[in-house]
């Protein structure tokens, strides 16, 4: 649901003062009994001064709270209403700390300080009744919270790298605010890592940066449900209308976003056994040994293409690239996708004046490098045939991993066990993408071999 905020500098040296400093320091005390879900509507409808739904209550499901139909649904009616007047986001932070705070942290650590300075509060925070509905630490499944044994069974995957990164980005964030409150608000990383992922598992981006949505984030999740929260700046509301008919009891699932499994486990801690957005990053570098190396470096940096980020944001870079699911194998088909086939061209080159070939052909056409098959057929093919023996290695890669994981009975009980689940969705996933790709390129070698 939320943007990863790009690391920052920070020089403040005001300092608040002690009393802020200290309802800042934070005590555990989160609760999930279910049957004070039953009050929370009515106080968010009498704090909003508006209803909010009519058609939903707070229930149980296998993935914890969900929101349940409670009358008969049918397409096109409004599930819900929260407006913008009780959704936390950063400007709901007292102005001396938001002021202190300006443009240094992203917008995610501002909520999750909100969060932590409301529970500081306890009884006397308007948003009691909001906070103490949050989830505990001991629920929360994100791989930032893994140890090193758990993150071990996902080696295989970026999402390896990815949590490393992504625990010192947080730490990073946290730092530049310790530093700019001149003291230790926080006790030990793990709390400070606990608010992040409280706030990245139930907030939504919004004209107000990211926002927290009560009552909206007690919706769980499916890759195949259309239903997604949409925002009103004219209504300054945000809402969600029913896309399929509901039967009194039916749990109703949203989409967060097309995320990939690696997403949903950094951002969400779960991942679903079947996801249809899965990615894979398959990183290739141009060998030191290659004679070559140096000029298609320099014809890779001079035609770079500028980098977008996609709905996952994992962190990538030129020789990194994010692989989905082939859905046709037909040589024919979209296939993989265009920047990973440029890069295998360039590597694959063999003589300076093939690279510059290359480099002709991109300046007279549209500035992008080897996006044309090559006009030499079985140079083509040997692009391609060099890919497949990369995702071959990959599969196989995947496929020890995998048993590696096969659990030692079907009942998943405790932690660990669920986590080694999650772990398997994760590669089982990412290995069908890699085994699309391998089919769609051994498809069209064998269609360039027939020419
Ligand atoms: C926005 S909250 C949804 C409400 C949550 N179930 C609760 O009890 O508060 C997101 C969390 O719900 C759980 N969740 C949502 N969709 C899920 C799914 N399809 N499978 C497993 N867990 C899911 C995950 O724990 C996730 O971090």
């Amino acid at each position: 649901m939320v943007i990863m905020s790009c690391r920052i500098t920070f020089s403040n040296t005001w300092r608040p003062p002690r009393s802020l400093l200290a309802r800042l320091c934070c005590h555990f005390s989160f609760s999930t009994r279910l049957e004070e879900c039953n009050e929370f509507l009515p106080w968010l409808e009498h704090r909003a001064g508006v209803e909010i739904s009519s058609l939903l209550s707070i229930g149980k499901s296998a993935y914890g709270r969900s929101l349940v139909a409670r009358h008969p649904i049918k397409p096109g009616d409004c599930l819900f209403k929260v407006p913008y007047n009780v959704q936390l986001a950063p400007d709901n932070l007292p102005r001396g700390i938001n002021a202190l705070l300006g443009d240094n942290v992203g917008d995610v650590a501002k909520v999750a300080l909100l969060i932590l300075y409301e529970q500081k509060l306890g009884k006397k925070s308007e948003w009691a009744p909001y906070i103490t509905r949050l989830p505990r630490p001991e629920d929360m499944h994100s791989t930032i919270f893994w140890d090193d044994n758990e993150l071990e069974m996902i080696q295989q995957s970026s999402l390896h790298q990815e949590t490393i990164m992504h625990k010192l980005f947080v730490e990073q964030e946290y730092l530049t605010i310790k530093e700019c409150h001149g003291l230790d608000l926080y006790a030990h990383i793990d709390q400070n890592l606990f608010f992040y992922i409280s706030v990245t598992s139930r907030a939504w981006e919004s004209s107000r940066g990211v926002s927290m949505i009560p009552f909206a984030d007690f919706a769980n999740h499916s890759d195949l449900s259309d239903t997604t929260v949409l925002g009103s700046e004219e209504k300054q509301l945000s809402e969600v209308i029913a896309d399929y008919s509901y039967a009194p009891g039916d749990q109703v699932l949203i989409r967060y976003g097309k995320f990939s499994n690696a997403r949903l486990l950094l951002d969400f801690g779960f991942t679903l056994p079947c996801n249809m957005y899965d990615q894979v990053q398959v990183e290739l570098t141009i060998p030191h040994e290659d004679k070559l190396r140096q000029l298609k470096l320099e014809l890779l940096s001079r035609y770079q293409t500028p980098f977008l980020k996609d709905v996952n944001g994992f962190s990538s870079s030129e020789n990194s690239f994010a692989l989905e699911e082939v859905r046709s194998a037909d040589a024919q088909g979209r296939g993989i996708p265009q920047s990973i086939r440029a890069f295998a061209r360039v590597l694959c080159s063999n003589s300076p004046q093939e690279i510059n070939d290359l480099a002709v052909e991109a300046a007279e056409n549209d500035g992008r490098l080897a996006r044309r098959p090559l006009k030499d057929n079985i140079r083509e093919i040997q692009a391609h045939q060099f890919l497949l023996s990369k995702i071959t290695e990959l599969i196989e890669e995947y496929n020890a991993s995998i048993k590696s994981l096969e659990l030692p009975n079907l009942c998943m009980v405790g932690k660990l066990d669920s986590r080694r689940q999650m772990a398997q969705y994760l590669l089982t996933g990412e290995l069908h993408v890699l085994k699309s790709a391998a089919l769609w390129l051994e498809n069209y070698c064998a269609t360039l071999f027939r020419v």
